[in-house]
């Protein structure tokens, strides 16, 4: 049998002013070649220092993380990394093409690197921006440029952390639709770490729910909605409704269930 293209086992400790704190008791989880995977969690519970761990950006105090089989031990060539802070991850100097670009000089295997970038502003709708800098765009086309930089990287994994969560609503709706739409044109495993339950149900082949720290994984579930997703008929389905009560059940520990209507997120 081939190995997952991802399978996650992630201890951590960290050593604290006042001695050792334990923010992930063990979370344990495969990934599928192609498939969305979401993880949600209540706040605090270790899930960016999962995605560190995963990207090979932070190392595990047990446990290992293993990339088709491979144990990762530094940042994988074949995986990118989308964080929540596009500001900071963008080099206000350097034009959209030239920041998307950036990256693709230690892919000797990509030969034409302008065109797997224009390829990719393309796809994110920014092609008259391309000569722009990241201060003379919004914050949402800003995140596109990210996840552009992304894309043209060609990576075989995506792993995103909080992606939307400094952008309004409704650009918050755009960029998850264009992220599922480039994740099914560019063929890529993804990873998305979110506060947001609906978000997560939306977006996501498989949602897997974290317990409160020291952090294990409490659920895995599978998301049959129909695709492609759309923001309103999607969400209008009863399946939908019953996921993220059942997910908000889970981190809530059995809180009263949200309406129908509120978009849920977790704090
Ligand atoms: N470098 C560090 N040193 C000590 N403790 C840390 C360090 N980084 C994170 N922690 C602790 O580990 C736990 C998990 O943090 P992490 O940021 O991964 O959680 P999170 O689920 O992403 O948080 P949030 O929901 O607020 O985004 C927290 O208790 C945090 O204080």
């Amino acid at each position: 049998m081939s190995p997952k293209m991802l399978e996650v086992d992630v201890s951590k400790t960290f050593d604290g002013a006042r001695g050792p704190v334990k923010a992930i008791e063990r979370i344990h989880f495969s990934v599928d070649e192609d498939e969305f995977v979401s993880v949600v969690g209540p706040s605090g519970c270790g899930k960016t220092t999962l995605l560190r761990c995963i990207a090979g950006l932070a190392t595990s105090t047990s446990g290992v993380t293993r990339l088709r089989g491979a144990p990762v031990v530094a940042p994988p060539p074949e995986l990118a990394v989308v964080f929540q802070d596009y500001a900071r991850s963008l080099f206000p100097w350097l034009t959209v093409r030239k920041n998307v670009m950036l990256p693709l000089r230690h892919r000797r295997d990509v030969a034409d690197k302008g065109r797997a970038a224009s390829e990719a502003i393309d796809a994110v709708g920014l092609s008259r921006f391309a000569d722009h800098y990241p201060w003379q765009l919004s914050g949402g086309m800003q995140q596109r440029v990210a996840i552009a930089r992304a894309l043209a990287y060609q990576p075989k994994v995506l792993l995103m952390d909080e992606p939307f969560a400094s952008v309004d609503a409704q650009t918050r709706a755009e960029l998850e639709d264009l992220v599922l739409q480039v994740r099914g044109r560019f063929r890529m495993t993804t990873v998305l770490v979110t506060h947001d339950i609906d978000e997560s149900v939306y977006m996501s082949d498989t949602v897997v729910v974290l317990s409160r720290p020291p952090s294990t994984v409490q659920q895995v579930l599978s998301v049959g909605l129909p695709s492609p997703r759309n923001q309103v008929t999607t969400k209008e389905l009863p399946e939908f409704a019953r996921l993220r009560t059942e997910i908000y059940m889970a981190i809530t520990g059995g809180r009263a269930a949200p309406s129908s209507t509120a978009t849920v997120t977790v704090r």
